[in-house]
């Protein structure tokens, strides 16, 4: 599903204005294709209010209601600010009527099984007016199943804003594409299930939900004649005499997702911890203060940060690595504020928010509203690839397009998920010909592991060390389906509904 700002809608329907299909047309397929997205959760004996605003978002609304009627659906359009006010609606309105078909009153007392939401969409400025306000807390109060139109009145288009009266939707029907503050906080909370629906516009957006369609078609081929060189070399420089976990967590990250040889440069006491974990991987005696000649000949990619504490020698040593001609991906204490040099291979960023705040200036509590565009503007600025990790973990790459991923829930909130997942992150790096693949999938497939523990087991329970036993699991989910192509595993969110 792509994901497209308010800028990039409009400029769309200008586009297909200058070819005659303008907005009247628009809102005719956009209320049809609500129609056929919400028909099939319906039934004959059902009431359902559609709740018009004065905007096209009511537009939309009238014309769905119309659709409504004419399949004979128990459907009361109601207008509870007044009639619409744009031409496009009004004219939708009339024809409305010239099918023979009325307003209904807004009656607080009559029950409804279905409401559906189309009072504001992308045209919101918030906050929520107090007549409006006085309508949502209605609808919050109802029982009946809330379908939204685009975005749930009180909350904006492209950012987590959400007014404290906006509606709690069980579904959403996002037109042409998604928009960004349902893959944003808080204001996603208020979506529910979220479903794109076409309105006849070409697809153009840099920006898009990575689906489990994704991940199976661009799965490496590892059948044939292959052996361990095949699948690269990786180093990963990670752990201390302090935190040795953390090493042994990526380890067997990288192992597990699929790398042919691991190299792992770490402190001496840590060694010992990590060798009995992982015996698979040969082991480098850390000193910083050595450079490492030639990384780009002995090895296919580079992870740096797992378990380090930041200071002068690893930041010197970072430099020297950066300037080898090889993938890099920098976690955890090797994230810092610093200026990235022109190179040909990728750099992978992967901050929680609080990284990310240090190494943008920017202040944490404002990256969960707005993290696509802030994740992509650094992105850009730097000629770096930025996982922003969370819930719905955001991957903006350097040419100003991105992923945002839906895999993953509340369990892997836990110390060493990221871990491994720097460590999948490097195994990809090494395996995979394109690199936004490589990144996309890692981060996909990371957060099925944690779908698939909740669906055995308690969500505060799982531990990093259990992806050894989970990453098997869903990597032969996935090889099934890419061999038998277009069929689905079913392993989380594909590219129907965005589960909540
Ligand atoms: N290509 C597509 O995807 C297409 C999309 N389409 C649809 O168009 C929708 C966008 O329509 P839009 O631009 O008319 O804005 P919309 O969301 O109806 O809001 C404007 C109204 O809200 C009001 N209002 C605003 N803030 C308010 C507040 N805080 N409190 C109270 N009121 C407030 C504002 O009132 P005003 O402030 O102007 O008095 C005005 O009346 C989009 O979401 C999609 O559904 C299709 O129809 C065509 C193709
Ligand atoms: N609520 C959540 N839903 C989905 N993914 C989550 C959630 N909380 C954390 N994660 C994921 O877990 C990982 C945590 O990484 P990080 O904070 O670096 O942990 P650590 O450094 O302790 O290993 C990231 O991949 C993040 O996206
Ligand atoms: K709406």
């Amino acid at each position: 599903m792509q994901i497209y700002t308010s800028k990039e809608i409009k400029e769309a329907d200008a586009n297909a204005a200058s070819f005659g299909m303008d907005t009247f047309t628009l809102m005719e397929n956009a209320g049809s294709g609500l129609y056929r997205a919400l028909a099939p959760l319906l039934s004959k004996r059902d009431t359902i209010a559609v709740l018009s605003g004065k905007g096209n978002n009511g537009g939309d609304g009238i014309v769905l209601a119309r659709y409504l009627k004419l399949n004979g659906y128990k459907a009361d359009l109601i207008f509870p600010l007044g009639p619409p006010q744009t031409k496009e609606a009004a004219q939708h309105f009339s024809y409305f009527q010239s099918c023979g078909f009325e307003a209904a009153p807004f009656d607080r007392e009559k029950h409804y099984d279905w409401i559906a939401d189309g009072l504001l969409g992308v045209g919101t400025r918030l906050p929520l007016r107090d007549d409006l306000a006085e309508v949502t807390d209605w609808i919050n109060t109802r029982k009946a199943k809330v379908a939204a139109i685009d975005v749930p009145t009180g909350v904006a288009g492209d950012t987590g804003d959400a007014d404290p009266h906006t509606i709690h939707a069980d579904y959403t029907f996002s037109l042409h594409g998604l928009k960004p503050s349902s893959l944003l906080f808080p204001s996603s909370t208020y979506f529910g299930e979220t479903k794109a629906v076409g309105i006849g516009l070409p697809h153009t957006s840099k920006w898009k939900v990575w689906s489990e369609e994704d991940v199976i078609r661009s799965l490496p081929e590892r059948s044939g004649n292959v052996h361990k060189g095949t699948f690269g070399t990786g180093l990963l420089v990670a752990g201390s005499d302090d935190m040795p976990g953390s090493a042994a967590l990526a380890a067997i990250g990288a192992m597990r997702m699929g790398i042919g040889k691991l190299s792992v440069f770490t402190e001496s006491g840590a060694r010992n911890v990590i060798a009995t974990l992982v015996p698979e991987a040969t082991y480098l005696k850390r000193d910083f203060s050595k450079r490492l000649n030639d990384l780009g000949q002995k090895f296919a990619g580079v992870a740096i940060g797992p378990g380090i504490e930041p200071d002068e020698q690893l930041e010197s040593f970072i430099h020297g690595v950066l300037k080898e001609p090889l993938p890099v991906v920098l976690d955890a204490g090797a994230l810092h504020k610093r200026a990235y040099p022109k190179r040909t291979a990728p750099v992978v960023l992967t901050p929680h928010p609080g990284e990310f705040s240090r190494m943008a200036g920017i202040p944490t509590g404002q990256i969960a509203s707005d993290r696509l565009r802030l994740a992509s503007a650094y992105a850009q600025e730097h000629g770096v690839i930025v996982v922003l990790k969370g819930q719905y973990t955001v991957m903006a790459f350097p040419d100003g397009s991105g992923y945002v991923n839906t895999t993953g829930n509340s369990s892997l909130a836990k110390g060493g998920s990221g871990d491994t997942l720097t460590g999948m992150l490097l195994a990809n790096i090494c395996t995979y010909a394109n690199i936004k693949e490589a990144v996309a999938n890692a981060v996909y497939i990371h957060g099925a592991c944690a779908d698939l523990w909740i669906r055995e087991n308690g969500s505060a329970t799982l531990t990093a060390h259990e992806f050894s036993r989970l990453l098997p699991k869903v990597m032969h989910q996935l090889e099934t389906a890419a061999k038998d192509a277009g069929k689905a595993p079913g392993l989380g969110n594909g590219d129907r509904f965005i589960k909540r």
